[in-house]
């Protein structure tokens, strides 16, 4: 974070929304809100900016996902005063896999899930002439621990800029149920998928090396940070438009 306190990183996310819906001239935002720590967020400081009237939540469960994810939805929505709706994709996305051209394996399932609940955010945002609101924090995104296209894709992202351990904090002033602080973080693509055990890497160990890395030059210091400069290099495309001629 660029600022000492949380009051004044709350204050930058706000102005970095309000901004960009004026000058898109869109009503409001949409967030896909899993039950998770990063959307519970994104959804918090969207409503600190713009009334809880211009906030439009979606919860999008699959097949793979939990009830307990759809209630912590659902609570969220309530305390923070916005619309909750709930599209389920696992008909379609089960659909979809029956095909013989499609490769069925629980990662290329959750990423074919990931871009579909993309494609519905924006065929929501679209019709409420509203922006769709990304939710991924700076740890996920220089470690490349999104779906290509899928959660990373958004019109805004407010908290690109925060290490996942910022999240917590702008968590902990927002006043996010602690049913959702304190569960696992996880992206819900096969039962009981927890990101830290598929990393085989803790978010304090990630942050910890991630900002160690910024520090010295992307110049690796301990094993640690060898192996996760392996996964910032692995995922440099996506951190860059495809590759063109333009
Ligand atoms: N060098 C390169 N240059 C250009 N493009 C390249 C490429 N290498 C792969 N690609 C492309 O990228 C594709 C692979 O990327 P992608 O489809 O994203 O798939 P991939 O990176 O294999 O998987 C996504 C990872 O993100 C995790 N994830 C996803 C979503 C949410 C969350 C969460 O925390 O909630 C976590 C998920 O658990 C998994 O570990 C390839 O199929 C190929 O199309
Ligand atoms: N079931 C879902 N319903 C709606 N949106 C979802 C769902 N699953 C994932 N998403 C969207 O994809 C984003 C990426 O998922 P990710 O798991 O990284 O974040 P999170 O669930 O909000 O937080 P975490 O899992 O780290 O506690 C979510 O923030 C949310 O916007
Ligand atoms: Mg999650």
């Amino acid at each position: 974070m660029q600022c000492n306190d949380i009051g004044c990183a709350v204050t930058r996310i706000k102005d970095l929304i309000r901004q960009t819906l004026w000058a898109s001239h869109a009503k409001g935002i949409v967030v896909g809100v899993s039950g998770g720590i990063d959307s519970a967020v994104a959804a918090a400081v969207a409503v600190k900016a713009l009334g809880p009237e211009h906030v439009f939540a979606v919860h999008l469960p699959s097949s793979t996902s939990s009830p307990q994810d759809q209630i912590d939805a659902a609570e969220l929505c309530e305390t923070l005063g916005i619309e909750m709706i709930i599209v389920p994709l696992g008909t379609v996305v089960d659909a979809a896999f029956e095909h013989p051209g499609m490769t069925d394996t629980p990662l290329l399932r959750g990423n074919y899930t990931a871009r579909l609940r993309m494609a519905t955010l924006y065929n929501i945002a679209a019709s409420r002439d509203s922006l769709v609101c990304g939710t991924s924090n700076k740890t996920e995104y220089m470690i490349g621990y999104t779906t290509k296209w899928g959660d990373s894709a958004a019109d805004v992202q407010p908290l690109l800029h925060l290490w996942k351990k910022d999240v917590y904090a702008v968590a902990e002033e927002l006043g996010i149920p602690v049913s959702i602080i304190k569960k696992a973080p996880s992206a819900g693509f096969w039962p009981g998928q927890s990101d830290e055990r598929e990393l085989g890497i803790t978010y304090c160990e990630l942050d910890a090396a991630l900002i160690s890395l910024e520090a010295h030059d992307f110049v690796p210091e301990t094993p640690l940070e060898e192996t996760v400069l392996a996964l910032v290099k692995k995922s440099s495309h996506k951190r860059t438009p495809a590759a063109n001629l333009l």
